[in-house]
């Protein structure tokens, strides 16, 4: 198939996922698609198994059944570094971040990981020179210019979540994984979070698939929702189809997060 027909279809396509955990069906013949340049928000009431179908499409878990495709490429086989080198790639955890080492130095490392080979002291001058100019793009690009020479430890927590950002953009990826991207932050933290997502999908072209429990946060990002229940995925759509849908509705009263939702539906 040529690279133009493939192009026409959704980038990211789940197919009948299943993962079990003893008796329970953790992820539930989950389907769903992302579309090109699309932020893609997955929510669900706790315990509905957004972590456990996030782990599957990064490879950190294997399905027990069903297909990851990216691109018409059935990732399904492959583990996190081929995932990662066919463009998707999962933002970690602040746990990731190298805390004794400046910002900067983290966003290198982070490029140069990308292209192991040559040790830097056989790095012509040229290519080092290539590596500072996209560490400092990359720094600008997540807010982290100002605080460049600190060192990573001594950031903010919102700040350290926006180098996590940085490192996994350092991968440079087509379609990025975020996990609660927002989890802890104050309103001013989000909102920067919010900002910088928003920068990612118009300036990089990126596609976005983030979990948050925010729903704030999804309903100002968000172009498209699914909604995880169970394990299975009861509904796909714009913010405004997922606020209408009952069984959304329905799932989500009752829960804890219900408030939340209440007052964004
Ligand atoms: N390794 C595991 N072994 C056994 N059960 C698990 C395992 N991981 C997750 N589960 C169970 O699978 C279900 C889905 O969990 P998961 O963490 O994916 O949900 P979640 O939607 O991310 O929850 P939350 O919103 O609370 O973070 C839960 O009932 C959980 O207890």
């Amino acid at each position: 198939m040529s690279a133009a027909l493939q192009n026409t279809g959704p980038m990211l396509q789940v197919e009948r996922l299943c993962k079990r955990f003893g008796a329970l069906a953790a992820t539930d013949e989950a389907s769903f698609a992302l579309h090109r340049g699309e932020i893609h928000a997955l929510i669900g009431p706790n315990g509905a198994g957004k972590t456990t179908l996030i782990h599957q499409l990064s490879g950190a878990l294997r399905p027990d059944s069903g297909r990851v495709l990216l691109d018409g490429q059935d990732l399904t086989p492959l583990g996190m570094a081929g995932r990662v080198a066919a463009g998707l790639v999962r933002s970690f955890q602040i746990t990731s971040i190298f805390k004794r080492l400046s910002v900067r130095d983290n966003i290198a490392l982070g490029l140069q990981a990308r292209r192991p080979g040559l040790p830097n002291l056989w790095r012509r001058a040229s290519a080092e020179r290539a590596l500072q100019e996209q560490a400092e793009a990359l720094l600008e690009l997540c807010g982290l210019a100002a605080r460049a020479d600190e060192l990573a430890g001594s950031l903010a927590h919102g700040e350290q979540r926006q180098l996590e950002v940085g490192l996994a953009l350092a991968a440079q990826p087509r379609l990025l994984l975020l996990d609660e991207p927002m989890a802890g932050m104050g309103p001013d933290e989000s909102e920067r979070m919010v900002l910088l997502l928003q920068r990612l999908r118009a300036e990089q072209g990126l596609t976005l698939l983030l979990v948050e429990h925010d729903m704030d946060a999804v309903f100002r990002l968000a172009d498209r929702i699914s909604t995880l229940v169970f394990g299975r995925i009861i509904a796909s759509g714009t913010p405004q189809e997922i606020r209408e849908h009952p069984e959304v509705r329905r799932a989500y009263l009752g829960d804890e997060a219900s408030d939340e939702m209440e007052a964004a539906l």
